[in-house]
């Protein structure tokens, strides 16, 4: 507002004593000023006006009940005090209001003197007792007082007067109050208290007297009057800047002419404002009350938690209500910074729920990443193979010792104390797959190790040995806690050499193992009172078909070794010491073989002790292997539980490879056995006494096919199965000769009787065509080479590489076939002998293809053994035979066909199962573009369809072995 822009601190005093001075109108006028400046919170200036505006009223109320005190009607504050010094004005009023307030009014006899003596002071004594019984009254009104001494100033003290003024207003509320309620003391008074003497108290009275009738004084704090209307409004607006501008002007000269001459400029003017200010007050206070009311009883009631109920306000004195409006302010702004913190809160409780929420996600995606971690760690683990670690603790036996085990993770961590030193040098860690704890049971052990017995099912080699010092626990852990065990052999049970039993029952194993358990030594040392005294080896045989009909050759060795320990301590004598002397050196051999495999060395000393020789396969073969290391947790064995553990750390690091799957497919175990089936049929050959071949009178294809043979030699291609000295009698012109096809003797007929057509019948009636309703271009087809036919064999195999065949580089030709020798192993140890085939010096044979040239040879070497002219074995078919039994071509499995080719076993032909590439055939058909026909042949090299009757010297497919020396003898393995 321009007033209040232009109005300082000096001018708000001034206008504060101008309207001291000015008449009631301009009381009003200032009371409208100060109005607005409360308004714009000038608060000093609005408190000196309105405690000038509330003297007058009290003087004018004196004088309506005692009559004219003989000052002016607007009296200054000295003028008032000096008046009422002698407190018989006062207790004349009081009397008045309450009659017999002040029994005794000490009246002055100079009173009626001092009326017309103005400011003459009474003596002492006299106006001291007046106001003294005035003020005893008031207080049994329980209104507000003041000193006595505020009367005996001359120098005012800023406030005193405020306060007599305070009394005498509410002294006129009472009355008024009194009048209004004819004395019972139920209705409401008016309380006024100077706006100086509101701000500068501090106390609190809430009195709800029934006695007192108080009401609450709106004038000093309604800030909330409305205009009547719009009009009185831009009045009022314009009498406030006229008079504000008025004010500054004159400053220093605002006096009674004041407001006239505010009245000659605006005559209707003051008339509005007069009006105005009227109803302002009116309004004020008929509408402040039930507001504050409302206020008023909430603050109670968030104040004590309880509700005022009352019909009439309870009053509190105006310091009270000051103290209150602070209150209230500080209620607002304490709910305020309360919604701020309370919003504050919720963002933060949302962001730490959203991060909370993140969080979680992430914990979520970390466990999954963990485990994928830990699935990922242990596939690497096994794909190197290395050795799994299990440690086991057992309890402690002697209460009261010292444990060395600090702590056991989950994670497989272990940390040891070690008792000489003090706890944060001695601790030392390890890790292992898993730890089991002293009151880990079987049950808990099994379980770890369950996977691992699944695996022997599913066809690998395992072992699980237990190491570690004497009376850890290995029998424990291996045998289980039944203590079945024979110091004696008194029932004569002995097992000098292990022998392989059939087991067919778990109880039949249990028994296997007793027998062991009897026949293991087991003697009393000063550590163990049942100490084993020899390594314990149970190993578990597995042979069978999985659903596939896959055969499964796996083994389990089931290691109770004899435990570690220092004879000083053991306290040992005579056997029992040369036991333990062995027993430490054939785990220090153990101790050495590890080292080497941990180190990879090119060298390991399996063969020092029989127990390594024994462990070879598990330790360097490709089995899944699994060491539990048992340790004492007592005092006195921290020396051997820490050597057990860094042997144990070190067994972890072995990395034995990916373990291998001892699986061999049905269709390998068939070819097998046809080579078993040869191997014997050619043995029957070479031996000089068998007699020579007979063949029965059969009606039989391959019958009718070997007749065929006998009545037309055919050409046999030489084939072999043969080691490198097979190589010896090879026939350089044999090798040199080119391959000759065949006339149609071979014909193909698939089998209608598979599902996919996948299996292939091999007629053997050579020489004879076959007649146009069986061979038709949809199942019969030529077998154009014995390499296409081995290729198919390899396509079968599915990679058991147990098995060990020699070669040599026999040539493609089809020449005479003889077998040479072949040597065959079977899981790298069952060797089978070598097989020595007679050759054959028969020129003009026809070539065969595949088994069913070896089956051709086979016959024909039956006539030609007296010759003494050594085979070959072709080399394709030795080749691919090798590959066969590596393990490669597994993809094509599935497109392969059977052949079934007729084996002579026990002197009468059987169908033999070969490998025919139907699949191959028909893509070269749609390759080509040429259907293959009856009478085409094709070099398994992928050389050009031949015609059936094409002359030998056109098959630029054949080959001729090289030349090999005939010393040599060359083998090679596929492993
Ligand atoms: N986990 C276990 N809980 C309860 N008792 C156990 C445990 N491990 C071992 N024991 C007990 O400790 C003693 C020694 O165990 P055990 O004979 O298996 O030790 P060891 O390592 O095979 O000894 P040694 O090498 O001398 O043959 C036995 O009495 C056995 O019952």
């Amino acid at each position: 507002m321009q007033f209040v822009t232009r109005t300082g601190f000096h001018d708000l005093n001034l206008a504060s004593r101008k309207a001291e001075e000015t008449g009631p109108f301009s009381i009003l006028v200032s009371f409208y000023v100060i109005r607005e400046l409360e308004k714009k919170q000038e608060s000093k200036f609005c408190s000196l006006v309105f405690v000038a505006l509330r003297r007058y009223v009290a003087v004018a109320w004196l004088e309506t009940l005692v009559g004219p005190l003989g000052i002016s009607s607007q009296p200054s504050e000295k003028e008032l005090i000096s008046c009422l010094r002698s407190g018989l004005i006062l207790c004349n009023v009081i009397n008045k209001i309450h009659p017999g307030a002040v029994a005794k009014v000490v009246e002055c006899n100079s009173h009626a003197q001092s009326l017309s003596r103005e400011f003459q002071p009474p003596p002492a004594y006299q106006y001291f007792e007046n106001v003294r019984n005035f003020l005893v009254a008031i207080e049994e009104l329980k209104l507000p007082t003041f000193e006595a001494c505020d009367l005996e100033r001359d120098n005012l003290e800023a406030g005193s007067v405020a306060k007599v003024v305070d009394c005498l207003l509410a002294l006129k509320s009472y009355h008024e109050c009194k009048q209004i309620n004819c004395g019972n003391g139920n209705g409401y008074y008016k309380l006024t208290r100077s706006p100086m003497a509101m701000h500068s108290s501090t106390k609190i009275h809430l009195q709800a007297s029934s006695e007192s009738c108080r009401r609450l004084d709106m004038s000093a704090a309604c800030d909330n009057r409305q205009p009547a209307n719009g009009e009185i409004h831009k009045i009022e607006d314009t009498i406030v800047k006229q008079l504000a501008d008025y004010m500054v002007d004159t400053k220093e000269n605002i006096n009674d002419n004041f407001l006239g001459s505010f009245q000659k400029r605006n005559p209707d003017s003051i008339k509005v404002l007069s009006k105005m200010i009227s109803s302002c007050l009116e309004e004020q206070l008929q509408n402040k009350i039930p507001e504050l009311k409302s206020v008023y009883k909430d603050f109670i009631k968030e104040s004590n938690g309880s509700v005022v109920h009352s019909t009439s306000m309870p009053l509190q004195d105006v310091s009270s209500f000051g103290q209150f409006q602070d209150l209230k302010d500080l209620l607002s702004r304490t709910k305020r910074e309360f919604q701020d913190l309370q919003s504050q809160l919720q963002k933060d409780l949302k962001n730490i729920g959203s991060q909370v929420e993140e969080m979680s996600t992430a914990a979520v995606q970390y466990h999954k990443v963990a485990e994928e971690n830990r699935k990922l760690y242990n596939m690497v683990q096994d794909l190197r193979g290395n050795i799994r670690v299990f440690c086991r603790i057992r309890p402690v036996f002697c209460a009261g010792t010292k444990n060395v085990i600090d702590f056991i993770g989950e994670d497989g961590s272990l940390v040891i104390l070690d008792p000489l030193k003090p706890r944060k040098d001695g601790r030392k860690v390890f890790q292992f797959n898993r730890v089991f704890g002293p009151t880990a049971t079987q049950d808990d052990v099994f379980n770890e190790t369950q996977p691992l017995i699944r695996s022997v099912m599913d066809g690998y080699n395992v072992c699980i040995f237990a190491y570690g010092q004497t009376g850890s626990g290995k029998t424990y852990t291996m045998s289980g806690p039944s203590e079945i065990r024979s110091c004696t052999n008194d029932d004569g049970l002995s097992l000098p050499d292990a022998t392989l039993h059939t087991v067919k029952s778990t109880s039949d194993v249990l028994n296997l193992m007793k027998y062991g358990e009897v026949n293991r030594v087991v003697c009393s040392t000063a550590i163990n009172s049942r100490s084993s005294r020899s390594h314990s080896i149970l190993t578990v045989h597995v042979h069978g078909k999985d659903a596939s009909g896959n055969l499964l050759r796996s083994c389990l060795h089931l290691v109770d070794l004899a435990g570690s320990e220092r004879v000083d301590k053991s306290e040992v004598t005579g056997d029992r010491l040369k036991e333990a002397q062995h027993i430490n050196k054939s785990l220090s051999c153990l101790g050495d073989v590890i080292t080497a495999l941990a180190q990879k060395n090119s060298h390991i000393p399996y063969r020092n002790s029989k127990l390594t020789l024994l462990l070879q396969d598990s330790l360097g073969g490709h089995a899944k292997t699994l060491m539990f290391a048992h340790v004492s947790p007592e005092e006195d064995s921290f020396g051997e539980t820490i050597s057990t553990l860094k042997f144990a750390l070190r067994v972890s690091t072995v990395e034995l490879g990916a373990a291998r799957l001892n699986k061999e497919s049905s269709e390998v175990m068939q070819l097998k056995e046809q080579i078993e089936n040869l191997k014997k049929a050619l043995a029957n050959k070479e031996a000089p006494s068998t007699p020579s071949y007979k063949i029965k009178e059969s009606k039989s294809p391959f019958e009718k096919q070997r007749e065929t043979i006998e009545r037309t030699p055919p050409r046999t291609r030489r084939l072999s199965i043969e080691n490198g000295s097979g190589m010896k009698a090879m026939n350089v012109e044999d090798r040199r000769r080119p391959k000759t096809p065949s006339t149609l003797t071979r014909v193909m007929r698939l089998s209608s009787e598979g599902k996919d057509n996948s299996q292939i019948k091999l007629s053997a009636d050579v020489g004879k065509s076959l007649p146009a309703s069986t061979v038709s271009e949809q199942k019969y087809s030529h077998f154009q080479d014995a390499e296409a036919v081995t290729k198919q064999f390899v396509n079968l195999c599915n990679g058991s590489s147990m098995m060990e065949i020699s070669h040599s580089n026999a040539p493609r030709s089809p020449t005479s076939s003889s077998f040479q020798k072949q040597a065959l192993k079977t899981d790298c140890r069952t060797k089978i002998p070598r097989l020595q085939l007679p050759n054959t010096s028969e020129p003009q044979v026809h070539a065969r293809n595949g088994i069913q040239n070896v089956m051709q040879s086979l016959i024909s070497t039956e006539s030609q053994t007296a010759n003494g002219k050594g085979s070959q074995i072709r080399k394709s078919l030795r080749t691919t035979i090798g590959k066969l039994l590596s393990g490669s071509g597994k993809g094509n499995l599935q497109k392969t066909l059977e052949l079934k080719l007729p084996v002579m076993r026990d002197g009468n032909f059987h169908d033999l199962k070969s490998p025919v590439v139907h699949a191959k055939t028909a893509r070269r058909e749609s390759l080509t573009g040429v259907q293959t026909s009856i009478r085409s042949r094709r070099s398994s090299l992928g050389g050009k369809p031949i015609e059936s009757s094409t002359p030998m010297s056109n098959n630029r497919n054949a080959k001729t072995p090289p030349p090999v020396h005939p010393s040599a003898k060359t083998t090679e393995r596929w492993l």
